[in-house]
């Protein structure tokens, strides 16, 4: 297999500054739909060694030389998240043939098809999403404005205007390098010194943590429980540790955790997040042949001729939609509102002070996310806040008439953002018709339709298994979407 010409500069720059590259072993390779991947040049079994990049080599906020050209108070304005970093990867970029970095940031993409960069429109086809409120542009631009534009017009020496590497598209191509590439490691690690106060007054476990640009370990693809290797720490910890002999321990190793054949693709795991997040940080999806069990909590008409997707998917039911269900249940006259809302309120804060969420994630399940059902209890029955304030104990997880009722209009409420059905969104991914954006978008909301579905019967067949007689509504609306406890075959 040829080498890819701009990548074994890259794999020859991480040799050059001490890295290992197992040439026999490892090698990078166009992937259609999914840019460069890497790919096995032998058959490899389980434990074997790929690639080694020791910590000096990460593009971290500290391993860069930025820091010193900027006086402390500045290196601190920019904060602990990923403003330094940003900023250190525009001035790395500028820096070109002299930065230690010089051939892995210009292989990195310069384009991506993450919901940042989508226009108004396309952005429409993610109304209802889990995705809509999560883009964050307006608050990445008030970061640029607030805390980079000052330095960089501060020093025009090392942030030459004009240069192109430091506008606020710059700033978004960077952002979209490190959401998409990044790895989160302890801040020890990532050459951030650690001064005695905080070694002190924390154990490891609670040492800071920071996103770092790891070369070579970003050229991974990944899909749906699909990694055959993962980098580890060669730090010592027991759960880190590699069967790699001589492994230098200020390094990170990519290794297969399983045998891989010759010419498959090598990939690593970006822990199997649903659609809605892999749309909104890497740009793609993930649409798999669905396995057995997902599609037996699927009726035929939700599955229609598309048997596939995402079996991670997800999608949250925010607090505010049971508040609002619960709110509508005991009664909607506006003095009994404003009088119910406040009683909610004291009910949130106390489930939030023992340390519960009050968003909750549905999934291709049988089972109700386990915190919905005590959490609309605790807002529901005024003798579960009680005893719950009383001895300090969460709400029973029983699904009553009642509960059942709440939860399918909380869910029927979740269901409405939508603009049109699942039936919709099945055939504009039937039809292959539409942008790779739009499409993406459909297959976003084709998996979240589908969890709310599944969702609603799980509600159903709870509220059966812990009693509710023969699965019969005692109210009208309970089964206002016609939906069934038990699959039709
Ligand atoms: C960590 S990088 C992997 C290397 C990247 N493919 C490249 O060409 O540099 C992550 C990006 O790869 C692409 N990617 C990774 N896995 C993919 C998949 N299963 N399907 C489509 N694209 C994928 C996405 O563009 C994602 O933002």
């Amino acid at each position: 297999m040829d080498p890819v010409p701009q990548h074994d500069d890259l794999i020859a720059e991480v040799e050059a500054h001490g890295g290992w590259v197992n040439r026999d072993a490892f090698g990078l390779s166009q992937f259609p739909g999914m840019g460069f991947g890497a790919v096995a040049k032998a058959d490899l079994p389980a434990q074997t060694s790929l690639f080694r990049i020791p910590l000096t080599h990460l593009l971290t906020p500290f391993t860069s030389h930025l820091r010193r050209h900027l006086s402390e108070t500045e290196w601190e304005s920019l904060g602990d998240g990923w403003a330094r970093l940003i900023l250190v990867m525009m001035w790395e970029t500028e820096r070109g043939s002299e930065s230690q970095w010089y051939r892995y940031l210009a292989a990195m993409p310069r384009t991506f098809d993450t919901p940042m960069f989508w226009a108004a429109e396309e952005l429409e086809e993610l109304r209802g999403t889990d995705i809509q409120d999560r883009v964050g542009k307006t608050e990445a631009e008030t970061t640029y404005h607030s805390l980079l534009a000052p330095i960089i017009m501060a020093h025009p020496d090392l942030f030459p205007p004009g240069a192109g590497n430091f506008s606020l598209a710059s700033y978004h191509l960077q952002g979209s390098r490190i959401l998409s590439r990044s790895f989160t490691i302890p801040a020890s690690r990532a050459g951030q010194s650690q001064d005695a106060s905080s070694v002190s007054s924390k154990d490891d476990e609670e040492e800071d943590e920071v996103a770092v640009m790891v070369p070579m370990a970003d050229m991974l693809n990944a899909a749906y429980e699909m990694d055959n290797a993962r980098l580890y720490a060669n730090d010592g910890d027991e759960e880190n540790e590699i069967t790699d002999h001589g492994a230098d321990p200020d390094s990170y190793t990519m290794t297969t955790s399983r045998s891989i054949s010759k010419g498959d693709q090598i990939y690593n795991t970006y822990a199997s997040p649903p659609n809605s997040e892999l749309l909104r940080k890497y740009g793609h999806v993930d649409a798999i042949p669905l396995d057995d069990a997902t599609l037996a909590l699927l009726e035929a008409e939700e599955v229609g001729e598309w048997p596939f997707g995402n079996p991670g998917d997800q999608v949250e039911i925010q607090g505010d939609e049971v508040v609002r269900a619960v709110l509508s249940h005991r009664g909607s006259s506006a003095a009994a509102d404003s009088a119910g809302e406040e009683l909610m309120t004291e009910r949130i804060d106390w489930w939030l002070e023992e340390g519960q969420d009050d968003a909750f994630a549905l999934s291709f399940s049988e089972e109700v996310d386990e915190g919905l059902v005590p959490f609309t209890r605790l807002l529901l029955y005024d003798d579960e806040w009680l005893r719950a304030a009383r001895k300090g104990k969460l709400p029973r997880n029983i699904v009553d008439q009642t509960v059942a009722e709440v939860l399918h209009a909380a869910i029927v409420s979740r269901q409405s953002k939508y603009c049109n059905d699942l039936q919709h969104d099945l055939d504009i991914i039937k039809a292959g018709s539409a942008s790779q954006r739009r499409r993406n978008a459909a297959v976003v909301r084709a998996g979240e339709k589908r969890v709310l579905k599944v969702a609603m019967r799980a509600v159903r067949r709870k509220a059966v298994a812990d009693g509710v007689p023969g699965g019969k509504r005692k109210s009208e609306n309970l089964d206002s979407a016609g939906e069934k406890i038990q699959r039709t075959k």
